[in-house]
């Protein structure tokens, strides 16, 4: 499985950039695509799931062209998009049934399949209730189920932990983590801690742009020396921040232990071991 995106770009309008000359080879394995809001995280899953076309550039999928050929992409293809919809008078064993017949998956195995699903998912107890009775973070675990009904080989999820509790992000990430043994797996998040837990290599964008792609831990190396920790009077936070890129405060009576990454060195620093959260925030905020 080789996912190749070539000097792709997607322009809204005349103006509006929504990706940049955008290049990356993506294998089988987590990766966490992260970056701010209006990054083009959401227009870069599109394309890839072959719901919105590129203005310029490539993608191909074991070297056949997507973009001419969607459907060798869409029979492999298992996509949870950002503004997923359910409908709220089916319950979720009929909504499941439901896409799997839009899917055209089927054969005797479909009932078994859902269950393992509801069970993954901890929708069993709900599964027979409608679909518009569901907590918001019920709605998503459905949405992630309707995307691994086929065995997908490709997996895409846009933003696949909002609005999910603690617990069922763990319950998730042990999920996905099986399947990316077989398939390419990607997921996108603003969020580092729903990322670095669970993907093997992490690409970064900004601006349409793609700042680093790598492992983890080629992509925390790349900021090694630049994490610190300081104590400072609590007054002194706003002025602190003018300067330096604070990453985490924690206080502790009238003084604050700041983590903040280097702009300037100040006195009385402490460096620090550099996380994925330092990188993701040196590589988007300080460049
Ligand atoms: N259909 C569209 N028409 C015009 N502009 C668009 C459209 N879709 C996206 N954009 C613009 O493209 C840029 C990238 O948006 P995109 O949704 O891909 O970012 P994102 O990284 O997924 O952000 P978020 O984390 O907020 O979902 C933004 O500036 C956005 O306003």
């Amino acid at each position: 499985m080789k996912l190749t995106v070539t000097n792709v770009s997607k322009r809204y309008g005349y103006k509006t950039f929504a990706l940049k000359d955008f290049s990356i080879t993506i294998e089988k394995g987590i990766l966490g695509l992260l970056g701010p809001n209006g990054a083009g995280k959401s227009t870069l899953l599109k394309m890839i799931a072959t719901v919105n076309k590129p203005t310029e550039g490539l993608i191909g999928l074991n070297k056949n062209n997507i973009i001419k050929d969607p459907n060798y992409m869409r029979q492999q293809l298992g996509f949870l998009p950002q503004d997923f919809g359910v409908y709220p008078n089916l319950n979720a064993v009929e909504f499941l049934k439901y896409m799997a017949a839009i899917k055209g998956v089927g054969g005797a195995n479909l009932n078994e399949r859902i269950n393992q699903l509801l069970v993954g998912l901890n929708l069993t107890e709900s599964a027979r209730k409608p679909i518009g009775s569901y907590s918001g973070g019920m709605k998503q675990r459905v949405g992630i189920a309707q995307a691994l009904l086929n065995n997908p080989k490709v997996v895409i999820f846009d933003e696949p932990t909002v609005g999910l509790d603690p617990e069922e992000r763990v319950r998730f990430r042990n999920l996905i983590s099986d399947l990316a043994n077989e398939s390419i797996v990607i997921l996108s998040s603003h969020i580092v801690s729903d990322i670095d837990s669970i993907a093997d290599k992490v690409a970064i964008m900004k601006n349409g742009s793609l700042i680093t792609h790598g492992k983890q831990e080629d992509v925390i190396n790349q900021i090694r020396e630049n994490v610190f920790e300081t104590i400072i009077q609590k007054p002194e936070l706003n002025a602190f921040k003018l300067k330096h890129t604070v990453v985490s405060t924690a206080r502790k009576n009238e003084q604050l232990t700041v983590r903040y990454l280097r702009g300037e060195p100040i006195a009385n620093s402490v460096p620090k071991k550099a996380n994925l959260e330092d990188a993701y925030l040196y590589l988007t905020k300080t460049k």
